[in-house]
């Protein structure tokens, strides 16, 4: 590009402004669209499908321009913003009337995936967080999130950067802060990284930061011993801050995440349960299944409780309960209809904090204090004690809000701000009298009307209004002779002439500038009204916390009456009790069909090793145990007749192995690595789902690598539930292992299942019938007969042992070795010197291979 001082005022303007931010697409605002130039607007051209033009020559080329009108931007924008660009808007600040150069431009805030706060730009049901981290010594960590729409603010301390990722892969930030140099190590998404000046993080300035926040509160929420995610949050607040040009009065407290209340549960997990998100994204999975929520406030609440499930203690026992007495009588029914339709009041308030909220945002707000009592009494009516959710001052405040609001707002609120017309006429008097000039001049008008026909002699003569072109006086065609020399022509239509004059110039003039300091008039008050509900914000924030929080519950309580679901019991022993457990997404799929099962782990029982044919069912039942369990812990009641728990302080699984080649590890590296991750983090109270493991690898590894996982968990005494196809493994014998296995009547290779856990090892395997049942050709499946007896039966038909089955070395199988397996094979008898030297070098050589 050339140099700045070639280019127009109007582009060495907008290169200015691009320069303050050279990573976000520049929106900049002219007349009634903006206008993006250069790369900008080829590159948006090609992401929205719009045309790519060209505004004029400025520095002797032609600019390439794409161009969003003003009222379609938004639609636009979400698009951008939901492919992870960056976009800064550039508005007019100055009058363009009184403007000599170019009007005034400048960059009204910027939008980026984490700090969105628009209804438009975002999903009703999930939250955008924005993530800093925050390095200290020996790979500890700080970790903020902040959610700039709920204003929520959270801080956690991470002992190694391996579980803060697996924290960060489930909670899925939409951006990621990281000091400049940091480097970006696996597990984050580097696209979602940014890079921000390590002052942010420093002490001395987040200290400034979280002063200007919370002042003297700052240590009454028990953060003290947080540093390092203090200094994070003051980074996020930081940016979100520098993006949106305003404080986030949103933001009212940091809460501290204790992970000795939180039931760990890791991104594998949360994926292979299908809790956020079934196979693929699509499909069935527990929120789909749980989410029949009144408000997207109380859908948003049940992701983070999704992602947070408690440990047991003093906050679960509290949403257990008030589940048990919502469904008593089915009361939820109430609470729910007095819930239903609420508008996302939330995200209104985070609007209003941010100066940014619509009068229809309002008018939101305003329909929610009016049915606030309604929902209130039917909260107490659902609580037997029936304590009061919010405090009679603050009731009172609010209904003085509603008054307020009923007041100002008109009742049927317009789309847009732009044109007025949203204040009551009578909610201020100026307003009232700047809006009624028009309507004033009206007498002025009539008497003009008169004056001008008596002085001019023309009895057509009419003074008349149209919005187009304002004021003027009409004389018909019909008439034909002269008109007063002072008239001024105007305009010619069809029938008349029409013209205007000093008089008619000086009402229009006092009745437009009315109009525009109505305008503005109303702007001021609105404004002031802003303010004014901002000051109630903290009240308000927290009675709708607590009405989400009963939504929730009262979705819960609906859940379990339709589901049929019944509430677990906590305990302090060491047992996972479950009689006619289900699986709660396989169930809806087939309904009577499903085949219920029981749990018993306790003291002596630790380790269910679970045998039994494919496609038994073996995967569903420990998928099912740890979505009891899990969702036991986050309030709600389960799939079961009878659930029984003692205190769980993880869920780990390890199921299926999916490759993940763009890391650069194959299936069996996923596997073992998560093996290990499991080894070294379960407990005696963690919950372990092994499905399979060490299928990945030769057959010896394998099993050997699956036997060692198996006697190490029981050392540990994790409740475990360890499915395999290593018939060997059953063999294995200790106090705290005991064998199931799926039941399956096979008869001719034909396979029936029954889904049913019986004590005991399986007797026999199913391959067969299960490849047959899937179609394998006949002559395959003939083949396969002939080699699996020749395999159970070597004597019957001899067959040479493939190459990588000579390398394995049995652990545990009584098999020969390859070595005196070749002895076994010479004949001495007739052997050359020659013969006897050589296989002397091969016997030497099968010994050295299996060293
Ligand atoms: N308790 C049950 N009642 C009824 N049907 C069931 C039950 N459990 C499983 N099934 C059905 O059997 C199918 C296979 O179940 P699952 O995947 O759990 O088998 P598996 O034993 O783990 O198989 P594999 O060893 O091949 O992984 C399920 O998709 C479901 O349709």
């Amino acid at each position: 590009m050339s140099a700045n001082h070639e280019h127009t005022p109007v582009m060495r303007q907008y290169l200015a402004l691009k320069a303050e931010n050279p990573d976000a697409l520049l929106f900049f605002r002219m007349g009634d669209f903006y206008e993006l130039f250069y790369e900008d607007a080829s590159r948006v051209a090609e992401l929205l499908g719009i045309a790519l033009t060209t505004r004029g020559q400025s520095a002797g080329a032609p600019i390439p321009m794409a161009g969003v009108p003003i009222h379609s931007a938004e639609a636009y924008l979400a698009r951008l913003v939901r492919a992870g660009l960056k976009v800064a808007i550039a508005e007019q600040i100055g009058d363009p009337a009184l403007a000599k150069g170019p009007v005034e431009r400048s960059i009204s805030r910027v939008l980026t995936p984490g700090t969105l706060v628009d209804a438009s730009l975002l999903e009703p049901e999930q939250e955008s967080l924005l993530a800093a981290l925050c390095p200290g010594s020996e790979n500890t960590w700080g970790l903020a999130l902040l959610s700039v729409a709920s204003g929520e603010l959270r801080v956690q301390d991470f002992a190694s950067q391996a579980t803060l990722a697996d924290r960060l892969r489930q909670l899925q930030p939409a951006e990621i802060l990281l000091p400049e140099g940091q480097e970006i190590f696996s597990g984050l998404a580097p696209e979602r990284c940014q890079q921000i000046s390590q002052k942010s993080f420093q002490q001395n300035i987040s200290e400034r930061v979280l002063q200007r926040y919370f002042g003297n509160r700052l240590g009454s929420f028990g953060v003290a011993d947080h540093p390092l995610a203090l200094r994070a949050a003051a980074a996020v607040l930081d940016y979100a801050e520098s993006r949106l040009k305003i404080s986030l009065a949103q933001v009212q407290r940091i809460t501290p995440e204790r992970p000795a209340e939180i039931l760990g549960i890791d991104a594998n997990a949360l994926r292979s349960l299908e809790i956020l998100a079934g196979r693929d994204n699509d499909g069935p999975s527990l929120w789909r299944l749980l989410q029949h929520c009144q408000t997207p406030m109380a859908a948003r609440l049940l992701r983070r409780w999704l992602l947070r499930p408690l440990r047991q203690g003093e906050e679960l026992l509290i949403r257990q309960q008030r589940v048990a007495q919502l469904v008593e009588g089915s009361r939820y029914r109430n609470l729910q209809q007095s819930l239903h339709g609420l508008a996302d009041i939330e995200r209104v308030l985070t609007r209003v904090a941010l100066e940014r909220a619509s009068p229809r945002d309002l008018g939101q707000l305003r329909h929610f204090l009016q049915r606030l009592p309604e929902i209130l009494a039917a909260i107490a009516a659902a609580q037997e004690s029936a304590s009061p959710t919010v405090a009679s001052a603050d009731l009172e405040r609010f209904a003085q809000l509603q008054g307020l609001l009923e007041r100002a707002l008109v009742d049927e609120l317009p789309l847009s701000q732009r044109d007025g017309g949203y204040l009551r006429d009578d909610y201020d008097p100026e307003l009232g009298a700047l809006r009624h000039a028009e309507q004033n001049v009206g007498q002025e008008l009539a008497d003009l009307e008169a004056a001008e026909r008596e002085r001019s002699g023309i009895a057509q003569l009419r003074v008349q209004f149209n919005r187009v072109h304002g004021y003027f006086i009409e004389i018909p065609r019909s008439y034909e002779g002269p008109v007063p020399a002072d008239y001024r022509r105007r305009q010619s239509t069809k029938n008349a002439e029409r013209f205007s004059n000093v008089t008619l110039k000086e009402i229009e003039d006092r009745v437009l500038s009315a109009e525009s300091r109505a305008l503005s008039r109303e702007k001021a008050l609105y404004t002031e009204l802003l303010h004014t509900v901002a000051e109630q914000l903290p009240a308000l924030q927290e009675v709708l916390a607590e009405i989400a929080q009963w939504d929730l519950l009262a979705n819960f309580a609906e859940r379990a009456h339709s589901l049929r679901w019944i509430a677990p019991e906590f305990c302090d022993e060491a047992v996972l009790e479950i009689a006619a457990g289900r699986h709660p997404l396989v169930e809806v799929e087939l309904g009577a069909h499903f085949v219920p099962n029981d749990l018993h782990l306790h003291d002596e029982r630790r380790m269910l090793l679970i045998t039994g044919p494919n496609m038994g069912g073996k995967s569903t039942y420990m998928r099912q145990v740890a979505l009891i369990v899990f969702l036991a812990h986050i309030g709600c009641w389960v799939p079961a007749q009878a659930a029984r728990l003692g205190p769980v302080d993880q869920i780990f699984t390890r199921i299926g192995a999916a490759d993940d080649l763009a890391g650069g590890r194959s299936t069996f590296m996923v596997e073992m690595q998560e093996s290990a991750q499991i080894l070294h983090l379960a407990t005696a109270e963690s919950l372990i789902i092994l499905d399979e493991i060490g299928r990945g690898t030769a057959t010896y590894d394998g099993l050997a690598i699956a036997w060692a996982t198996a006697e190490e968990l029981l050392r540990k005494g994790s409740y475990t539930l360890f499915a395999t196809h290593y018939f060997e493994l059953t063999d294995m014998q200790h106090p705290l292992l005991a064998n199931v296995h799926v039941d399956a009547l096979a008869a001719n290779d034909r396979v029936t299942f029954l889904h049913q856990i019986e004590d005991g090892p399986a007797t026999q395997s199913f391959g067969l019938a299960v490849a047959r049942l899937a179609g394998l050709p006949d002559t395959v499946l003939q083949s396969a007969r002939a080699r699996l007896a020749s395999l159970e039966d070597p004597a019957r038909a001899p067959i040479a042992e493939p190459q990588s089955a000579t390398q394995q070395l049995s652990l545990f199988i009584d098999a020969p070795h390859p070595a005196i397996q070749a002895l076994r094979e010479i004949d001495p008898e007739d052997f050359s010197p020659r013969a006897a030297l050589e296989a002397l070098f091969r016997l030497r050589r099968l010994v050295e291979e299996s060293d």
